[in-house]
């Protein structure tokens, strides 16, 4: 097989990648450990890989893909012996796919937003419009909770994406169980899971770190 996964272990969208790769069993993967810090995403060798210079980004053999989402999608798609963690048959799936879209633009979107200015610039006071698209993102996901998961009746690929960031969110405004009992008991169900243990929680326990570290005032 031999996979190349370019990666940060605080990024979420890493850590949602290193969940399924988990869940697959594949341990064949190189890891390459990208310093956002240093630049190593504008080098000329990254680049030519991704042109939006972002991480995760995954090459297999001579196919080279970016995007957590697409990156996973493409790794159930290629490499899982059944449908469960993203089902073939259409509904079920585009309700998935839904929460992936989802989580890209809304809950990282408020990830990165509030998290930018704080890590790269030093800011001490987390803004307030970013703050309230985190509490906006925990108010839809309490609102899509109708069951124990995120999307359909079992585990999936939208408790796998979502929780990655979930999990970091938590870690800059913890989730409230009184105002979010669902969302609460989703993430609690997510959290006991032992993917998520061996996978997320590593890099989970780094980005703690690095919040704690940005004393926040
Ligand atoms: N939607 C993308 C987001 C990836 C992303 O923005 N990753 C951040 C690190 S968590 C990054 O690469 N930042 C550097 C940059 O965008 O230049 C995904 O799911 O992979």
């Amino acid at each position: 097989m031999g996979l190349k996964l370019y990666k940060k272990d605080t990024s979420a969208p890493c850590r949602s990648v290193y969940m399924v790769l988990e869940l697959l069993k594949i341990q064949d993967v190189e890891y390459v450990t990208m310093n956002l810090k240093g630049r190593d995403h504008f080098t000329d060798q990254y680049l030519n890989l991704n042109p939006q210079h972002t991480i995760p980004t995954l090459v297999d053999g001579n196919f080279v893909i970016w995007d957590s989402h697409a990156i996973t999608t493409y790794l159930l798609n290629q490499y899982a012996v059944d449908d469960a963690l993203y089902p073939k048959d259409p509904k079920k799936r585009a309700i998935i796919d839904q929460r992936l879209h989802f989580n890209n633009a809304i809950l990282f979107t408020a990830l990165r937003e509030t998290m930018v200015p704080v890590i790269y610039d030093g800011e001490k006071t987390l803004r307030p419009e970013n703050v309230a698209k985190i509490k906006s993102g925990y108010d839809f996901i309490e609102s899509f909770l109708t069951g124990p998961w995120l999307a359909g009746d079992s585990l999936n690929l939208a408790d796998i994406c979502c929780v990655a960031t979930i999990s970091s969110l938590n870690e800059v405004i913890p989730i409230d169980k009184n105002l979010y009992p669902k969302l609460n008991a989703w993430f609690e169900l997510c959290s006991k899971q032992e993917f998520y243990i061996k996978a997320n929680v590593p890099g989970l326990l780094l980005f703690r770190e690095m919040v704690k570290s940005a004393e926040l005032e």
